[in-house]
């Protein structure tokens, strides 16, 4: 947040470890990718391609792993499969079809020509086990629901990195995934009702203190009928002062609310109480 203030001070900027990797959540939905290999690690693959709602053309000779195979059972509109080894042609017929390139095979000829035929087409390409031939690597991915963690070592250490992600999803509210789900919504229904631009810093304030203030659990548990009355409180707040004016209900405050009837002045005079 800028402050206003010119401060030159080193010291309170964040301090940077080079020699990392950029870690961001690709938006893949609906993009097609080609995953070389049917076995036991083209099925991990499929577990984080399905998640991202990617569309798959999987090109290896049969037998697939029994994964692999259920997975194309279970997503016939997001999977192809092709029954044969590789071909140069896969890539060099389609330049433009492909987002991603992914192999897992234990032929280590193949990978590194498959490596350099997406490097001249500039995909982005993983190959598994070799980081040399990795524009990305994989991560240990611990999911629920919108929560998405990963976890990496860059390389230096796969088998820690899942060992940290089992010791990171143990620590997690039990309730994390379902609460930030909510929070989604809440944050898209504010949004429809004060869509306009002025409103934006005192819906990011509204937001702030809504997340501040609720709990794992109030926020988990919250209804469809308190993201209602959350939604009428804000509009009732005054709109003078900008953020200044805003005031979130207590988690206690806002199951009152259920109990009572719900025409909109029962949510004024608690705003008023509150304020007072
Ligand atoms: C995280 C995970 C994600 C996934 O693949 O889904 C992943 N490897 C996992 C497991 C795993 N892989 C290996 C072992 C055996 C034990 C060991 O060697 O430690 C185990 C552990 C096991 O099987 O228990 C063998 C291995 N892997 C690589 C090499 C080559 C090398 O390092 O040079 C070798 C040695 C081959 C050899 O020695 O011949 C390379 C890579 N593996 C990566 C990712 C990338 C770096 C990520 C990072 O460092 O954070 C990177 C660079 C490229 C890539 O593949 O993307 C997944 C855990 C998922 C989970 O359980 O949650
Ligand atoms: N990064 C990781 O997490 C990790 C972990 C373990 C193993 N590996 C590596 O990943 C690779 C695959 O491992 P796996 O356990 O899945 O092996 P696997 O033997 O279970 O499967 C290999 C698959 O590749 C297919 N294949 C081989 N040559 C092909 C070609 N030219 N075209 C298309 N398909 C082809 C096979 O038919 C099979 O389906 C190996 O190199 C292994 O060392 C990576």
């Amino acid at each position: 947040m800028t402050t206003g203030r010119a401060d030159t001070d080193p010291a309170n900027f964040p301090e940077i470890q080079t020699g990392g990797s950029l870690m961001i959540a690709w938006q893949i939905k609906g993009k097609r990718v080609l995953l070389v290999g049917g076995g036991e690690v083209a099925a991990t693959r499929l577990v984080h391609l399905l998640s991202a709602d990617a569309l798959v053309t999987i090109i290896a000779p049969s037998p697939l792993h029994p994964e692999v195979s259920f997975r194309l059972q279970q997503f016939p509109n997001s999977l192809t499969w092709i029954d044969r080894p590789f071909m140069p042609t896969d890539l060099l017929d389609h330049p433009d079809t492909y987002s991603l390139v992914l192999t897992a095979i234990d032929d280590p000829v193949a990978s590194s020509a498959i490596y350099n035929l997406a490097h001249q087409l500039k995909i982005p390409a993983n190959i598994a086990d070799v980081p040399s031939e990795c524009d990305f690597y994989f991560g240990s991915v611990h999911r629920d629901g919108p929560l998405q963690i990963m976890v990496s070592t860059n390389g230096k250490g796969p088998r820690l990195a899942s060992a940290i992600r089992k010791l990171v999803a143990k620590a997690l509210p039990r309730n994390a995934g379902r609460a930030i789900e909510q929070m989604g919504e809440l944050r898209k229904e504010l949004r429809t009702v004060a869509p306009e631009q002025r409103e934006g810093k005192r819906r990011m304030e509204w937001i702030k203190q809504v997340s501040d203030a609720y709990g794992w659990e109030d926020m988990g548990e919250m209804t469809g009928e308190d993201m209602k009355n959350l939604v009428a409180w804000y509009k009732k707040q005054p709109e003078e002062g900008e953020e200044d004016g805003v005031v979130v209900p207590t988690p206690d405050e806002l199951r009152a609310l259920r109990k009572e009837n719900k025409k909109e002045d029962v949510v004024q005079k608690k705003v008023d109480a509150h304020q007072a």
